[in-house]
């Protein structure tokens, strides 16, 4: 499934968020999207899976507009972790999991045994296995993303959204969730703040800076210390790490520097 966002500008009364835009997502690409806080990732997420509709420009799936899909055409293709979990009422993790499955069924059609079989399967993916008959108001911040993930695998969609996937997640179920997304071999756009992580698992990154899209390619090709400082204002070293072979980004404060003596000092210059 081929994403392409055109020309896109998003806006709110009087105030323009992103501006004259433009991504595209290969089928099959994994592409994240990088950028500092208030730069416009999520709002750029926001449009693609139609809860911000830009005044410019025009969304695609494959050729065909997505602001003119049904919800559940949408909802067939596009599946979306969203950075805030949009959860009111309290169910069970297993509940909440099988609401996935609803762009698959008729209005008011009960969950069949196949749909357990496949929201339990997710839940193993996640490692969530053993929560399903727990509150989801009652999990811990990393459980609960683990869920919310569980529910997208379940809608089986080719493209995939994900806003900020790693956030409250522990090292290890970051890793997991980065493998376990990358191994569906599915088109995905992910918002993400780990610029390691981001050059682990992408194949290309887009940079947005205050509205705009300043950069985008692959991660050897941008992730350098002068568009690191460009775009988030701190200062880098950026190698290669010695077991994936990917960019490596080390970031330093100058208050943190080794303190030299000014011997060593006079003997460095
Ligand atoms: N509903 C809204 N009302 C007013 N301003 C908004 C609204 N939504 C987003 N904005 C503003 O638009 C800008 C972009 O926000 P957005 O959430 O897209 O940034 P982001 O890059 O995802 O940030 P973060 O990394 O902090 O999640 C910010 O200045 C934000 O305050």
């Amino acid at each position: 499934m081929k994403l392409v966002a055109d020309n896109i500008s998003v806006g709110l009364e009087k105030k323009t968020i992103l501006s004259d835009v433009g991504l595209e997502v290969a089928a099959g690409e994994f592409v994240g999207l990088i950028g500092p806080n208030g730069s416009g990732k999520s709002t750029l997420l926001k449009s693609i899976y139609r809860t911000m509709k830009p005044y410019a420009g025009w969304i695609s799936l494959d050729g065909d507009d997505v602001y003119k899909l049904s919800a559940k055409e949408n909802a067939q293709r596009m599946a979306v972790v969203r950075q805030e979990s949009s959860i009111e009422f309290d169910f069970t993790v297993m509940e909440i999991v099988l609401m996935g499955r609803a762009p698959h069924k008729r209005l008011f059609q009960q969950d069949t045994e196949a749909d357990h079989d496949i929201c339990e399967e997710a839940l193993v993916r996640v490692g969530m296995e053993t929560y399903a008959s727990r509150s989801f108001f009652s999990l811990s911040g990393g459980e609960k993303q683990r869920v919310l993930i569980a529910r997208a695998l379940v809608q089986q969609a080719k493209f995939l959204v994900l806003d900020e996937p790693t956030n409250h997640l522990d090292v290890r179920y970051q890793l997991q969730v980065m493998d376990l997304v990358r191994a569906l071999g599915i088109t995905v756009l992910a918002a993400l703040h780990d610029l390691n992580i981001a050059a682990m698992y992408c194949d290309r990154l887009y940079v947005t800076k205050k509205g705009q899209m300043v950069a985008n390619g692959t991660p050897e090709q941008i992730l350098n210390p002068q568009l690191i400082r460009d775009v988030f204002g701190v200062e880098t070293e950026v190698t290669t790490h010695p077991i994936t072979g990917k960019k490596h980004v080390y970031f330093f404060s100058e208050s943190c520097r080794i303190k030299q003596s000014p011997q060593e000092v006079s003997k460095a210059q």
